[in-house]
């Protein structure tokens, strides 16, 4: 993780410090994390600009979030035709037309757009130019205008929020190949009438899953190749291995402990090579889209030059502020998390430090992060991992309740997955909980307000849940941690109660 708690050290002397300011606020990037700290900044009166290069919302709405999402409702409606006989409804075989589904995921973005437009931030008090911002020295900022302008602005503080972008794999042959990424990918297939016929999908994490069931859903023959030796490395292994399962029964080929090392073009047309215990092998493909991670935009717009350190993300300190304290960071550039509601989080004490900072700082607050993957079924967190507990050497008691036992999911179902919750010892304080299912995402927010509100499990068995409602999955754990810790005494000394009542 990039932060520490201690204090930046005071900038470089080399700069002078303007004694006047333009404004009082420079926000690089117009995504989620520069989004919401220039809508805070102009909440509080502050006179702030926000620079963005490309397109306004980042990549969440443009070539993350919002199209993954809409690809996956499509792919999802595809499966339930192909299906329907689950239902008494007779299946069919979808004909898919893959540009209609492309352009639904077009018109969606198009409708969340005007959230994260220009006019809106705009009216909400903030200036926003269109154009690449460039630090000049701690305070200034030049803005190359896409009408192809020069503007140069100071500030009293500054917010790198340039986001991250998709892990070129270094593997011999991946530029012939022409390979996708989430940037391209929805741009690049827009007209295509049929998805791609051979798919593979490079990399195991959320977004080559989501995007490989996705396909294969939608007619593509998915081969998913990952390193290591499971899916969802960062879940456990119950969490992952229900998505690989759901995944293979989709048609995916899932080949993990697969390492990709060369790929090229031949007569039999693109291919990649694959290494598996030694041997290698080589599958044909018409697409390949490589999901290997995402890395911090770093370069290009001064950092180097102002000596403010980076490593994988931006340095900042737990205050998000960089050497420089009035230059602070958030969002995807920031890291530890590439998440859209940590980035808006993040935004939060970013804007408040920068325009404050010098009154009162805030420590950025880590401590309860959901994040959910959008596959069938979904799988959700907050806090920790059974694993993350064990190589932390934190004591943990575990409570499970089967969703496949819940009556709405038999209804619906959809009867399959868990509610997984860490416990303290003897205690219902909850240290993490890990949702797989149906709206598992959807579901999980009752762990997630409960861990930041330090209720425990007792507390949620004492709520009333709707029935029949998936939500009811959180209150059967609950009731499953209960009977787990009735005091035996207690049930004794009641039996005989009882009995003595009767007589
Ligand atoms: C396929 C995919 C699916 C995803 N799904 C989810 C999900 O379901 N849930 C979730 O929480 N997260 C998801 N994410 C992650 C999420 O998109 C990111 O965490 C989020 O967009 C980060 O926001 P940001 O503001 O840090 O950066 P960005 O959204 O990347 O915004 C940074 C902006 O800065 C601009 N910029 C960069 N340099 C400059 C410069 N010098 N001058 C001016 N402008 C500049 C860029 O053009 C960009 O618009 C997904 C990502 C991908 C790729
Ligand atoms: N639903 C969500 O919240 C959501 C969805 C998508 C993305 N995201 C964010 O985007 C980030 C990036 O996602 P991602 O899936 O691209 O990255 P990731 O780092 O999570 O996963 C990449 C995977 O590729 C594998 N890999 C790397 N090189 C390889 C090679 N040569 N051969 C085979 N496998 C290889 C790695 O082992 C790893 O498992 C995530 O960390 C997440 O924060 C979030």
């Amino acid at each position: 993780m990039a932060s520490t708690d201690q204090r930046p050290a005071p900038a470089d002397r080399r700069w002078m410090r303007p004694r006047r300011f333009d404004r009082n606020l420079i926000v690089i990037g117009a995504g989620s994390a520069g989004l919401v700290s220039a809508y805070i900044a102009a909440s509080a009166k502050a006179k702030v600009t926000l620079v963005e290069a490309h397109k306004m919302g980042g990549d969440c709405l443009n070539f993350g979030c919002v199209p993954s999402k809409a690809l996956i409702k499509s792919a999802s409606v595809a499966q339930q035709m192909r299906h329907a006989d689950r239902y008494g409804v007779q299946s069919v075989e979808p004909r898919i037309s893959f540009s209609a589904v492309m352009e639904r995921i077009h018109k969606v973005i198009a409708e969340i757009e005007p959230h994260d437009s220009v006019e809106r931030y705009t009216s909400l008090g903030v200036e926003v130019l269109q154009g690449y911002a460039r630090f000049i020295d701690p305070w200034t900022v030049e803005i190359a205008l896409n009408g192809g302008e020069t503007l140069r602005l100071t500030s009293r503080a500054i917010i790198i929020a340039t986001g991250a972008q998709p892990v070129v794999a270094p593997i011999p042959g991946m530029e012939e190949v022409g390979y996708l990424t989430s940037d391209t990918l929805w741009d690049r297939l827009r007209h295509r009438p049929e998805a791609p016929k051979r798919l593979v999908v490079l990399g195991g994490g959320p977004i080559g899953c989501e995007l490989a069931q996705s396909f294969a859903r939608l007619g593509s023959e998915v081969t998913q190749i990952e390193m290591a030796p499971r899916l969802m490395m960062r879940e456990d292994e119950d969490a992952s291995s229900l998505v690989e399962a759901s995944l293979t029964a989709d048609g995916v080929a899932v080949l993990t402990d697969h390492k990709a090392v060369a790929c090229g073009v031949g007569a039999d047309g693109k291919w990649i090579e694959i290494e598996n215990a030694g041997q290698k092998r080589r599958i044909s493909f018409d697409e390949i889209i490589a999901a290997v991670g995402r890395t911090p935009r770093l370069k290009g717009f001064g950092l180097e030059e102002l000596g403010i350190e980076v490593d994988r993300t931006v340095q900042t300190n737990a205050y998000l502020q960089t050497l420089h304290p009035h230059i602070l960071a958030a969002g995807d550039v920031a890291g530890p998390y590439q998440l859209t509601h940590v980035a808006g989080h993040q935004a939060w004490f970013a804007a408040i430090n920068a325009l404050f900072g010098d009154l009162r700082r805030f420590k950025v607050d880590y401590t309860v992060i959901p994040w959910a993957t959008f596959t069938d079924p979904e799988v959700a967190r907050v806090g920790l991992s059974e694993t993350e507990a064990r190589e932390k050497n934190i004591p943990y008691e575990v409570t499970r309740f089967g969703i496949d036992d819940l009556d709405r999911a038999i209804a619906d179902g959809s009867a399959r997955g868990f509610v997984k919750v860490l416990t303290v010892p003897g205690k219902d304080k909850i240290l993490g909980a890990t949702i797989v299912g149906a709206h598992a995402g959807d579901l999980l927010a009752e762990f997630v307000f409960a861990m930041k509100h330090k209720h425990g499990l007792g507390k949620i068995l004492g709520t009333i849940h709707i029935y029949p409602t998936l939500a009811e999955a959180n209150k059967m754990v609950a009731g499953q941690w209960r009977r787990n810790h009735i005091n035996d005494f207690l049930l004794s000394l009641l039996e005989r109660f009882q009995t003595w009542r009767r007589g």
